[in-house]
């Protein structure tokens, strides 16, 4: 194998590429991004850096070791097609690049509402999303967020930090309903209220008002909130249709075992655009963790080398963690339908606290702390024991 093209040139994009030179690929690497950005960190976009207090500067990834990786680095150009027969990747505006194996590391994007919409409505996704968003958050400005997910809460968090008038509407009953259930949701939930941010939860968006500009949103159930500006935070969706013809299986995400394989050989899928089978949960999940992005890459170029049998196998717990008005939250482990919570320390509504979630064999299977790092990340060192 000569000539290697990751597709995707953020955090798994990058992993792979340092993944393959530390795993002594000598060959030729070019890493194909559209975005126009040198690889960055998106976790500050929704705290520090739409806080202010981190540059552009501080949440680049690439330090001084990577000039020495001998990337090509295809920046600012978008991949329109994958010719698996012709062992090529296809750019949007005509050319070829020719390769012997491709690692898809595209990434998930944020869903958009359907429609047009008027002007002061954004999601947040990108470098560019968080910069023209980080401009009306000013002093008094009235947000709502629709969406009380990961980024939702986070930039209600950060925007109520910055004197902004903040309401959230979740269509849930409670926010985190999906990965943490009612029961904590609920307890996340609580700390928007603590913290001066309205949370209007079991409730929808029926219609955004203003011409130009918002000026409001209309609920499902019939409130009329004012607004200034609106963030959807409504969820993220794989980045795979320009996939379509490649023979390769895409049911959100690209389906790939739990090294990144693919139904195709010399083509492999990591990151956020990877929907997996994963040994740990016995189950196919496409993770948007942060952690997968970074870990998957290793174990899928191991698996790409050949090299499986010295690298170690990816069975990493998954693992998520979000920062909201000065709490940490962090959750390792798969929640089932059949988990209970058990409260292990602390209290709930003190904001600082570690529940266990147990299976209907009463085994941990996932841990949740508030400001409990220390005795969390002893837990995620259990679970990750775990057979
Ligand atoms: N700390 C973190 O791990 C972190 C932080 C920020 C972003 N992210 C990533 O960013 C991506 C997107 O995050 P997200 O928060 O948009 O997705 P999400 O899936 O976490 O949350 C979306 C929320 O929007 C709600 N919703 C959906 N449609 C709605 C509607 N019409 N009206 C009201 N509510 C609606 C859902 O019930 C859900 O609570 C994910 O990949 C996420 O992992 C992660």
């Amino acid at each position: 194998m000569e000539h290697i093209t990751v597709v995707g040139a953020s955090l798994a994009g990058l992993a792979t590429v340092r993944a393959l030179r530390a795993q002594e690929f000598e060959g030729r690497i070019t890493v194909i991004g559209d975005e126009r950005h040198e690889p960055y960190d998106r976790p500050p976009l929704s705290k520090e850096y739409l806080a202010g207090t981190v540059t552009e500067e501080d949440i680049g990834l690439t330090d001084s070791d990577d000039a020495d990786l001998g990337v090509e680095w295809v920046i600012g150009q978008t991949a329109a097609s994958l010719d698996t027969a012709g062992k090529a990747v296809v750019l949007a505006d005509g050319p070829r690049v020719g390769t012997d194996a491709v690692v898809l590391a595209t990434g998930a994007r944020a869903r958009q509402l359907p429609g047009g919409f008027p002007q002061g409505v954004h999601t947040l996704r990108t470098l560019d999303d968080a910069r023209a968003l980080r401009s009306e958050l000013v002093p008094g400005a009235r947000l709502v967020v629709i969406g009380a997910g990961f980024i939702g809460a986070e930039i209600a968090s950060t925007a109520a930090g910055l004197g902004c008038e903040v309401d959230i509407v979740e269509a849930a009953d409670v926010p985190l309903q999906r990965p943490l259930g009612a029961e904590m949701g609920a307890v996340c939930g609580r700390l928007h209220a603590r913290n001066g941010a309205r949370l209007h939860a079991g409730t929808g968006l029926a219609e955004l008002v203003g011409e130009t500009r918002v000026k409001a949103v209309r609920l499902t159930d019939g409130r009329e909130l004012p607004a200034d500006v609106v963030v959807v935070g409504i969820g993220a969706q794989p980045n795979t249709e320009w996939l379509a013809g490649s023979g390769l299986e895409i049911d959100d995400g690209v389906r790939t075992d739990e090294q990144g394989r693919t139904t195709i050989p010399e083509v492999l899928a990591v990151g956020d655009c990877a929907h997996s089978y994963r040994d740990y949960t016995a189950g196919w999940l496409r993770l948007e963790h942060w952690t997968n992005a970074l870990q998957q890459p290793a174990a899928a170029v191991a698996a790409l080398l050949g090299r499986e049998h010295s690298a170690p196998a990816h069975h990493s717990v998954p693992y998520f963690w979000s920062d909201q008005y000065g709490h940490k939250i962090q959750f390792a482990g798969h929640r089932t339908a059949d988990c209970t919570v058990q409260i292990e320390e602390g209290d709930p509504d003190s904001g600082d606290f570690l529940a266990l979630y147990l299976n209907s064999e009463e085994r941990p299977v996932g841990v949740l702390a508030i400001n409990r790092a220390r005795p969390f990340g002893q837990w995620r060192r259990k679970l990750a024991k775990r057979p």
